[in-house]
């Protein structure tokens, strides 16, 4: 599903006013009526109210008092309370707020702290609240009279049905500014914004519901597919082709240098991972010592022994490694590499010369801490580096609550900078691309919150590319699986207690229903 910023929003509107010559108003009633069908549908029980629409002074108050005026003409009992004097309201919001006063609705003004309070205090507790404060025009933190008018929803135990935007999230990026209301259902105008996908904003949302309000479509599908949300539709456009008469050098063959003393399993999945991707060989490289470790636990996979120190791979390493990835298609690295400085300072080296696409993981990434612009000096071959927030937080210098406020602009402007594929992972991974755009993952659930499902990513990533698909590609198609895989399991093993292992085992049939899919679309 395409995802558009509040601006790009902003601009449709501004066309189909000015351009097309179709009334603001008319918008706004469009909208007002969408959202009280959706209101209808899912808190149609409630009728006939107590229904409290708080407004405020822009157009998404306008379209609170559209739907207040239409919840009262189907005899619910509705007041609306304005943040504002009642002279501060103009324009199409306005014409709007004079009929619904025309028509005998209830509406009360608070321009001030003491005005608010005392009106929140008189209201009947509603059993509804229409929070129409504050949509796409949000420009600073919310505090003040919206902060108070804030906290009283989120404290009161009503439903809350928020208009376009839960008020205090900035549509555009995903960010809570100061405070936000919490809604049960959101009804979003014109088109999914991008910043409703990811969380934090995601957590506010509730059920979204995307409504058409009369922008023309033709205007809609000249924008270009900037974000997208990644669900089933658009993954499968993903998958790499199997030509019948394929042979396993037909699918590749990857890499993989990861694992140390005590950590042979992240080494051990992340190939099974590319395996299980489809991929045709799995070379692995890992530290001499536990060499004989993973011959037995990988049957399918070649394996390397590489020169160590302390049970991780040393800095003499280098040469074995350029030696085996010659042929490859791809290189995986990182996973249980242990943090010695010796293989920091190798991963580092690896990183800058490998003439591959290189797929970047775990301790991998942690090697980069305070020095990721080598990944600038890569001279050929897309990298995919796929950090959870600490691993992020780590690459950035930020703290990990700067990380998860943010994460569509921290991985935005990681990937912008550095020329890379940035995996944020994490519910709703967000996979930002070199060229700043992004791609928001729908698929996935809790149950992959535990420890080896991020090798087996790195693995099942590495092993698209393996097979030919592009880098950005093989990230955005590799997470959607990989949430697939678990969604799947969730239905048989339950959320709680799914393994790595299991996802392994899952992959082929989550891959499968995924070709079955893209068949099905094609077929139209
Ligand atoms: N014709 C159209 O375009 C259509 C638009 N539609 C609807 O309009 C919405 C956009 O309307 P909008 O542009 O008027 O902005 P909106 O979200 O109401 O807020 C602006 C007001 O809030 C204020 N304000 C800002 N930040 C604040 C803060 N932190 N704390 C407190 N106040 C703050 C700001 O004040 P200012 O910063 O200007 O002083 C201004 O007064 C959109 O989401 C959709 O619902 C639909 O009807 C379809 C047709
Ligand atoms: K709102």
């Amino acid at each position: 599903m395409k995802l558009l910023t509040a601006e790009e929003v902003r601009e449709l509107d501004r066309q189909t006013i000015e351009q097309v010559g179709i009334p603001g108003a008319v918008l706004m009633e469009n909208a007002g009526r969408q959202a009280v069908a959706h209101l209808l549908r899912r808190f149609g029980s409630l009728r006939p109210g107590p229904v409290l629409v708080l407004a405020g002074k822009g157009n998404n108050g306008g379209d609170g008092y559209v739907i207040a005026r239409c919840l009262l003409d189907l005899g619910w009992r509705v007041r609306t309370l304005v943040l504002g004097e009642r002279q501060a309201i103009g324009g199409d919001a306005g014409i709007n707020l004079e009929v619904l006063l025309k028509l005998g609705g209830a509406v009360e003004f608070a321009a001030d702290a003491a005005a608010l309070a005392e009106a929140l205090q008189r209201q009947e507790p509603p059993a509804l609240i229409v929070d129409a404060l504050l949509g796409t025009g949000l420009s600073s933190q919310v505090g003040g009279l919206y902060a108070r008018a804030v906290d009283w929803i989120n404290a009161s135990g009503a439903r809350v049905l928020a208009v376009d935007v839960p008020s205090g999230v900035d549509a555009t990026t995903g960010r809570i500014l100061g405070k936000a209301v919490r809604a049960d259902l959101t009804v979003t105008f014109a088109a999914a914004k991008v910043g409703l996908a990811v969380y934090p904003a995601a957590e506010r949302v509730g059920e979204l519901a995307v409504a058409e309000i009369g922008i023309p479509a033709a205007l809609s599908r000249a924008l270009p597919d900037r974000h997208l949300l990644v669900e089933a539709g658009e993954a499968a456009a993903l998958l790499p082709a199997r030509p019948a008469a394929g042979h396993k050098g037909t699918f590749g063959h990857l890499l993989v240098v990861a694992g140390s003393t005590g950590k042979s399993g992240a080494a051990a999945m992340t190939a099974e991972g590319a395996l299980r991707a489809g991929a045709g060989l799995v070379t692995v490289g890992c530290p001499r010592s536990i060499h004989p470790t993973l011959e037995v636990k990988l049957t399918e996979a070649m394996t390397a022994p590489l020169d160590e120190v302390d049970g991780g791979l040393s800095l003499q390493a280098q040469e074995q490694v350029r030696e085996l990835w010659a042929g490859k298609q791809v290189l995986a690295i990182g996973p249980g590499l242990g943090l010695a400085d010796e293989t920091r300072a190798l991963v580092r080296h690896l990183v800058r010369e490998c003439p591959l696409p290189v797929v970047l993981d775990a301790d991998g990434l942690n090697s980069l801490e305070g020095k990721p612009a080598i990944l600038n000096q890569r001279t050929a071959g897309t990298a995919v580096l796929t950090p959870h927030p600490g691993e992020m937080a780590r690459l950035t210098g930020l703290s990990i609550a700067e990380v998860e406020a943010d994460r569509l602009g921290v991985a935005r402007r990681f990937a912008t900078a550095y020329g890379a594929v940035l995996v944020l992972k994490g519910a709703r991974t967000v996979i930002a691309l070199p060229d700043g755009r992004l791609r928001i993952n729908a698929s996935g659930n809790p149950g992959l919150a535990t420890g080896g499902m991020g090798d087996v990513l790195t693995g099942l990533i590495a092993g698209l590319i393996a097979q030919g698909s592009p880098a950005e590609e093989a990230a955005v198609l590799g997470v959607f699986l990989h949430g697939l895989a678990a969604d799947r399991l969730r239905k048989t093993l339950g959320e709680a207690g799914m393994t790595a292992s299991d996802l392994l085992r899952e992959l082929p049939a989550a891959r499968r229903e995924l070709t079955q899919q893209g068949e099905c679309n094609a077929q139209g």
